[in-house]
């Protein structure tokens, strides 16, 4: 038997007791895993099953059963569809609850015909993959399955989940919504537990044709590595970033203003598409930079519970250690805020030089810096000398500098007086070492499909008209 997470809410958000089962969800069955795994959220210290490579092996079973049973291509796509759709009304309706075990968890197929000739009738399927990898990060724990659950259970596929080990709560209980709703047993099955076990069996299991993975580029080439060694499976990875933020004089300062700081401090800086990195034009620098400092100010430190609080706790305090060892000045923050808990002040660095790893590496935290720009062949220059490639921001009220800027940057997304807005019709991913593949709209479906070509001779005397149209280009001689 598994534990169980009680837990009484009596927040601004939510109030109300929430119970749900922690163990690891395998074969439509909670089961405690083989030890156990603390987890602090907040206050709380709480104890999460432990999965192994063990578990992983008897979800790829479950999840393949399923397959070949009661998902696949044994469901029609509307019957996935009906299950799905009670799904997400049950998730609507405990919004507030998943919420706040959020807040507490993060500190927050069909047929196509292609003309050929009149003697070949050539179609494609997008078939279900099969068993399916997932591997998810901390920073948006309920999103990030959301992103990956969707399209992969909605195309036929079936799931083995892996959960961050920091933040499993609410997989778990919007899992256990996905039961109620009638998601069959062993068509998502959730292993809890660590990356270097769990993580590594996922990704090199030779019975799991593809593996998704959002987190850190570090760990994105391992999971490629263990994938190419395994069995080649298909690979997804959405990385990290360092995305910069490009306020040209004629923009509207007060708005880029605003979204810088939403570009930065969203989430509180753990974003992989946070604009980390805010390049402002020198005409209007001093004036950008009083008003922006004047807006960082807002920002409420404390209890992510709280209503208006804007930034919870983490660990990043090294960053900014490095960056005023290095030269650069911290001109708002750069220190920790207060003694308890983890809190770091909003943070902006000037001073800075392209080489410093405050400029370079991903932070994934409320650290920005600011940096001066010339003109447009400049900024495209500076903005694009970066190993990553997830998105960018333009600010210009001249829309065609802004799309012409836009479409000479290496960025996954590209947003034109705005920043961190994504849509779940809009395609997510990057350029260069920010990922592979792309998950939202349509091309998350494609993620999680395989294409078939059908090829059929359509005449009964057909031997001579395919041949001459065949792009083989040679003729049969037999
Ligand atoms: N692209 C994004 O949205 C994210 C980027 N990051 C970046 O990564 C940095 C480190 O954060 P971490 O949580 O340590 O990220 P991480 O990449 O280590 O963890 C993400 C997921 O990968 C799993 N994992 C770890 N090692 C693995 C392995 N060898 N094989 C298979 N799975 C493995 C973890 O258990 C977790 O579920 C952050 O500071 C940030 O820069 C982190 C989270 C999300
Ligand atoms: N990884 C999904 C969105 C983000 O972290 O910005």
């Amino acid at each position: 038997m598994s534990s169980t997470f009680t837990h009484s809410f009596q927040t601004d958000l939510f109030t109300g007791k929430v119970n749900f089962p922690t163990g690891v969800f395998i074969n439509g069955e909670w089961r405690a895993g083989a030890t156990k795994l603390l987890l602090t959220t907040g206050q709380l210290l709480t104890a999460i099953s432990e999965g192994t490579a063990k578990d992983v092996d008897l979800a790829v079973e479950a999840a393949q059963k399923a397959f070949d049973t009661v998902w696949g291509l044994n469901t029609p796509g509307s019957e996935r569809g009906r299950i799905l759709g009670k799904w997400a009304n049950l998730i609507e309706e405990h919004l507030d609850e998943l919420a706040a075990i959020e807040s507490l968890n993060n500190d927050k197929n069909h047929g196509k015909v292609l003309e050929t000739s009149e003697a070949v009738l050539g179609y494609t399927r997008h078939e279900p993959i099969g068993v399916v990898g997932q591997i998810i990060p901390w920073n948006f724990p309920l999103l990030m399955f959301a992103w990956k659950v969707g399209p992969a259970l909605a195309t036929g596929n079936t799931i083995v989940m892996k959960p961050s080990e920091l933040t499993p709560l609410t997989a778990l209980r919007v899992t256990q919504l996905g039961v109620e709703a009638g998601i069959p047993p062993g068509v998502l099955n959730i292993v809890t537990g660590y990356g270097k076990t769990v993580g590594h069996a996922i990704s090199s299991h030779p019975s799991i044709e593809k593996v998704a993975f959002t987190g850190s580029t570090l760990v994105g080439r391992e999971i490629m590595v263990q994938a190419a060694k395994s069995n080649l499976k298909n690979v997804t990875l959405e990385l990290g970033g360092k995305s910069p933020n490009i306020i040209f004089e004629d923009a509207d300062l007060n708005i880029a203003v605003e979204w810088a700081t939403i570009g930065i401090f969203f989430n509180h800086g753990q974003t992989c598409c946070a604009g980390s990195r805010i390049y402002v034009q020198e005409s209007i620098y001093e004036k950008f930079e009083q008003k922006f400092l004047e807006r960082i100010k807002q920002i409420k430190l404390g209890d992510p519970l709280r209503e208006g609080v804007n930034q919870g706790p983490q660990r990043i305090m090294s960053y900014i250690d490095d960056g005023k060892k290095s030269g650069a000045k911290a001109i708002i923050g750069g220190k920790r805020h207060g003694t308890e808990g983890y809190f770091i002040e909003p943070t902006i660095f000037t001073d800075t030089t392209n080489d410093m790893r405050i400029v370079r590496e991903e932070i994934f935290g409320p650290v920005g810096v600011l940096v001066k720009f010339k003109d447009e062949e400049d900024i495209i220059k500076v903005a694009n000398d970066t190993v990553y490639g997830l998105a960018a921001a333009v600010f210009s009220q001249n829309i065609s500098r802004a799309l012409s800027v836009g479409h000479r940057l290496k960025a996954g997304t590209v947003w034109v007086n705005c920043c961190n807005q994504l849509f779940a019709q809009i395609p997510f991913g990057g350029f260069k070492q920010s990922g592979i593949g792309r998950e939202l709209g349509e091309y998350a479906i494609a993620n999680y499909t395989a294409v078939k070509s059908v090829i059929t001779n359509a005449l009964t005397d057909g031997f001579e008209e395919i041949s001459k149209v065949c792009t083989f280009g040679v003729q049969v001689v037999l």
